[in-house]
């Protein structure tokens, strides 16, 4: 069995492809509340096409997952974007693909902190929620509305990642 998916540490710069990351950067703080508040202003931004399409705040509770893992399907979202943001403080990990010609290519791997949030871009191909090591909760705020939302790809071979060493 080979492991042919490394896992990278999660930065903006190497995830700007996709979308953006949520996180406390320094560059994006204003204080606010008589400087008793930190404001981390802007740092991404809720996407909801469509006529009647709204955005939603939801909780997803995942279960995580166990290893060797296949990654044997990507998903995406046309119509909106999606943000996921550890509420148990736990890494997960970020799974997404350049799109080529409508399917997902080679996916790429990111291990995210448990301070780290990730909004994927609408459109943006990415792996169902990928929790670690115990049920966790995440803050997720996408979109509803009208249509399908929902597009899958099923790989021909499945990619395998092997167990996260933190
Ligand atoms: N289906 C659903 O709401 N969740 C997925 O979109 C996901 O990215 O986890
Ligand atoms: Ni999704």
């Amino acid at each position: 069995m080979s492991f042919n998916l490394e896992i990278h540490h999660l930065s903006k710069s190497a995830f700007a492809p996709f979308g953006d990351v949520i996180e406390a950067d320094p560059a994006s703080m204003r204080l606010i509340n008589g400087g008793t508040t930190e404001r981390f202003h802007a740092l991404a931004t809720a996407d909801a096409t469509g006529d009647g399409a709204r955005v939603i705040i939801n909780l997803f509770r995942g279960q995580p997952r166990s290893f060797p893992y296949e990654i044997s399907m990507m998903e995406r979202h046309p119509f909106g974007s999606q943000s996921f943001s550890p509420l148990s403080g736990r890494p997960y990990l970020v799974v997404v693909s350049a799109d080529e010609g409508g399917k997902p290519g080679r996916p790429q791997v990111f291990l995210a902190r448990g301070d780290q949030g990730v909004n994927y871009r609408r459109n943006v191909w990415h792996h169902p929620l990928m929790s670690l090591d115990a049920l966790s909760d995440f803050l997720v705020v996408d979109r509803d509305g009208p249509g399908n939302n929902l597009e899958e790809f099923f790989f021909d071979e499945a990619y395998i990642i092997g167990a996260p060493t933190p």
